[in-house]
């Protein structure tokens, strides 16, 4: 564990960067310093590395000060990943990667080896090994960066605001990517940024500064969510703080109707003896189950379907996997007003309509329900 103790900095300017504070970022998990510009991340990050000293207060890496041990040994301990990734511009991507392995004496052959080993890790092609940074994109190059701060498979990752330059949907990918490895490789990561969106996705703890360095709550995700300690944290979580703690509910609960489903082959007897449904649309599935449109009822009753004039169902969720977010999001776009549940193949395995989403909200709000995702469920965020 890593445990900032009462830490403060005060840089020789007299600008207090960070104030008294005071965190416990547990292991193998990670831990995310959001908060306005200025508010004391960067400063914060760099004090665990001993890139910055503080002022005032201890850190200590395991029960032991951080500045009892040479400040070399410690940064080794510590992968170290920046915004625009860093890299050096004159070195190929493999040997970046291979730099701290290199640096530690490990032959060329065998730092190469790693890097490569590295680079299928974070989603690179092989075939980059021998292109130079600018023959990359953003996205690619913020890989190499991970790569190369996980070379010497360090306990700890320090990453300051490492997604911030790249466009939504590579940013995406690489949280995606980051969740990954960390469920994989169990890493302490100290991650910082200014998004909450990011924070609450990737967060497993979370630490909300506030200008002056000062610590606003440190809690997980569903909990900062749930319960704001007060106006600034609320304020900074925004307006839509209800529909995203529907993150954390699982759509296991939903009630999934299949009466109101019929495969494309069915004749006009079975569709008619499928008994009354409350759903003022069929939904049609293919040969294989997988849904193809909804239905107006009378439409099907010749017993032929025309998979020409279905209305589209939007995007379905996965029964039991996703969240209710994503259960309401599929009900908000469906052009019926009702959500498609698929299993893991994409079947249809029910549906459902907003109605009944949300009162399973309703429900879930007033238990309590919260599901904080355990380490090993970390790796489900990952799909949504
Ligand atoms: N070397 C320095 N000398 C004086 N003041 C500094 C120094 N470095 C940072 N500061 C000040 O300390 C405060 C905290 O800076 P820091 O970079 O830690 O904030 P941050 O939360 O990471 O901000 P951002 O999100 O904008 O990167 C700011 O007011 C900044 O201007």
């Amino acid at each position: 564990m890593i445990r900032i103790d009462s830490v403060t900095k005060r840089y020789p300017d007299g600008t207090v960067a960070v104030d008294r504070l005071s965190l416990d970022i547990p292991d193998r998990s990670i831990t995310v310093l959001v908060g306005p510009s200025g508010c004391g991340k960067t400063t914060t990050l760099r004090m665990i590395n001993r890139m910055v000293e503080p002022s005032e207060g201890t850190i200590l890496i395991d029960g032991v000060d951080s500045r009892q041990q040479p400040v070399n040994t410690l940064r080794r301990s510590m992968g170290y990943v920046i915004q625009n990734a860093g890299l050096f511009q004159h070195r190929t991507i493999v040997d970046n990667i291979a730099t701290v392995p290199r640096m530690l004496g490990w032959s060329k052959d065998k730092a190469r080896a790693r890097a490569r080993e590295l680079m299928e890790r974070v989603g690179l092609d092989a075939s980059f090994a021998k292109r130079y940074p600018y023959q990359l994109s953003g996205g690619q190059q913020q890989r190499v960066g991970v790569a190369r701060a996980l070379a010497a498979d360090p306990p700890v990752l320090l990453m300051d605001e490492p997604f911030s330059a790249v466009d939504p949907v590579v940013r995406k990918g690489l949280q995606d990517e980051l969740l990954r490895i960390q469920a994989e490789l169990g890493k302490t990561i100290v991650f910082v940024t200014h998004d909450i969106d990011e924070a609450v996705k990737l967060g497993t703890m979370v630490a909300v500064l506030r200008t002056g360095g000062r610590l606003a709550q440190f809690a997980p995700p569903a909990e900062l969510l749930s319960d704001p300690a007060d106006a600034f944290v609320e304020d900074f979580l925004g307006a839509d703080r209800g529909i995203r703690r529907l993150s954390f509910f699982s759509s296991a609960g939903l009630e999934l109707l299949t009466t109101p489903i019929v495969a494309i082959d069915s004749t006009a007897e079975q569709i008619a003896a499928r008994g009354a449904t409350d759903a003022p649309y069929l939904l049609v599935t293919g040969l294989d189950g997988r849904p193809l449109g909804w239905s107006e009822p009378g439409a099907l009753t010749a017993g032929r379907v025309d998979a020409d004039r279905l209305l589209p169902y939007g995007r379905p969720f996965v029964a039991e996997r996703d969240s209710l977010r994503a259960a309401l999001d599929c009900a908000v776009l469906s052009p019926t007003g009702w959500a498609v549940a698929v299993d893991a193949e994409g079947r249809a395995a029910g549906v459902v309509s907003q109605t009944a989403i949300g009162e399973a909200i309703r429900g879930a709000h007033a238990a309590g329900r919260e599901e904080q995702p355990s380490p090993e469920e970390t790796a489900q965020k990952v799909i949504r």
